[in-house]
């Protein structure tokens, strides 16, 4: 059976918010909530105070979205909806000026977002970042992904940055990328309140205190959607460019291009569109298809006017490569799927973008 927003909803109806007395969904607490597939995700916008109060009610609506027929993987993440004041350990961010601001070292940032979730903007990063390392640049991965953090995975890299100072974060390094997870700075099992403040300090210590070295590029892996992290991001630091992922399905391409209003409205030049998910190559018989549709993300990029930078194939080599912990541009750079991300990192180097 299909899991819907509606029985996601209908199961929240009879767990009461402890503040209001109402239900949860009643009191309007649930946000953001993303059904795809099996997968459900959503975060409970509450009162940073009483985030301790919160976490019996987090736990109540996994186990209910659980239950429910069809459901995969639940991820509930409490935010807080009201800017408290700044903990202590922000002073860093007291001490900067307000606009955006370039990361001494650090020569271009490019973020790489997408409208809708699973479209596979961490998988292009990954890949993206281990082609640029291949063409020989100095490249750095930032997983700004706070409710879904892939790159470590991806990368295949484990444990947790060191801190030898107090001061400066030690990132972590494969495949000749240097990279850096916020979700690496958080126990994996704990409830985050990522409160706007805390998000803020949060990339700016990303921003400034890991020890990213001299980079020619940092590609940062934005969450998917037009929420606070892509915002705060193009606020606060000079990107020099937004690439938007998207498969060619309309859902997707109709919140790429809400994607790409952000970016314009942030004065972020936007450096192009990619189309996930082109064409699917059986690697049985090399039929070709497009399940997605084809050619959507070409019309949108015309009709918007910004370039098509590269359409990726579906391919089971992709995934595969990606979970195993080595991107396919590594583990085998001279397949077709690895051409098409080595020929994407040729063309943003030879634009002086990355
Ligand atoms: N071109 C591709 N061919 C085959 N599988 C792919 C391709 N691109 C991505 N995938 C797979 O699709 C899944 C989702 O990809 P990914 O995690 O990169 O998406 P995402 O947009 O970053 O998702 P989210 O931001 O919601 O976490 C992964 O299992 C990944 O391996």
């Amino acid at each position: 059976m299909t899991l819907t927003r509606d029985a996601v909803l209908a199961a929240m109806k009879d767990i009461t918010d402890p503040v209001s007395g109402s239900d949860i969904v009643a009191a309007g607490l649930v946000r953001a909530l993303s059904v795809e597939g099996g997968a459900v995700r959503f975060v409970l916008e509450i009162d940073p105070a009483k985030a301790d109060t919160y976490g019996p009610v987090r736990d109540s609506c996994e186990a209910a979205v659980k239950a429910l027929d069809g459901a995969g993987p639940v991820s509930v993440v409490l935010t807080g909806h009201s800017a408290p004041k700044p903990p202590p350990d922000l002073k860093a961010q007291k001490a900067k000026p307000q606009g955006p601001q370039s990361v001494p070292g650090i020569d271009r940032i490019v973020a790489i977002a997408s409208g809708k979730g699973g479209v596979g903007k961490s998988t292009v990063s990954a890949n993206l970042a281990c082609a640029l390392a291949a063409e020989g640049r100095r490249v750095g991965l930032l997983d700004a992904d706070v409710y879904g953090p892939s790159q470590p995975r991806m990368l295949g890299v484990s444990g947790r940055p060191a801190s030898p100072d107090g001061k400066t974060i030690l990132p972590l390094r494969n495949f000749g990328v240097t990279m850096m997870s916020i979700g690496l700075m958080t126990n994996e099992r704990e409830a985050v309140v990522w409160r706007g403040p805390m998000l803020m300090g949060a990339l700016q210590q990303m921003m400034n205190q890991v020890q990213w070295g001299a980079l020619d590029v940092l590609i940062v892996d934005l969450p998917p959607g037009t929420g606070d992290v892509a915002m705060t991001l193009a606020q606060k630091f000079t990107l020099d460019g937004a690439i938007v992922v998207s498969t060619p399905q309309d859902v997707a391409l109709l919140d790429a291009r809400k994607g790409i209003d952000m970016f314009a409205k942030l004065g972020t030049p936007i450096h192009g569109l990619i189309e996930n998910m082109s064409t699917h190559v059986c690697s049985n018989c090399g039929h070709e298809e497009h399940i997605f549709g084809h050619g959507g993300v070409a019309r949108e990029a015309d009709a918007m006017g910004v370039p098509l930078l590269a359409e990726i194939p579906l391919h089971l080599d992709i995934r595969t490569a990606a979970d195993g912990g080595a991107p396919i541009v590594v583990s085998k750079p001279d397949s077709a799927q690895a051409r098409a991300f080595r020929d994407l990192a040729r063309q943003l180097v030879g634009a002086g973008q990355a």
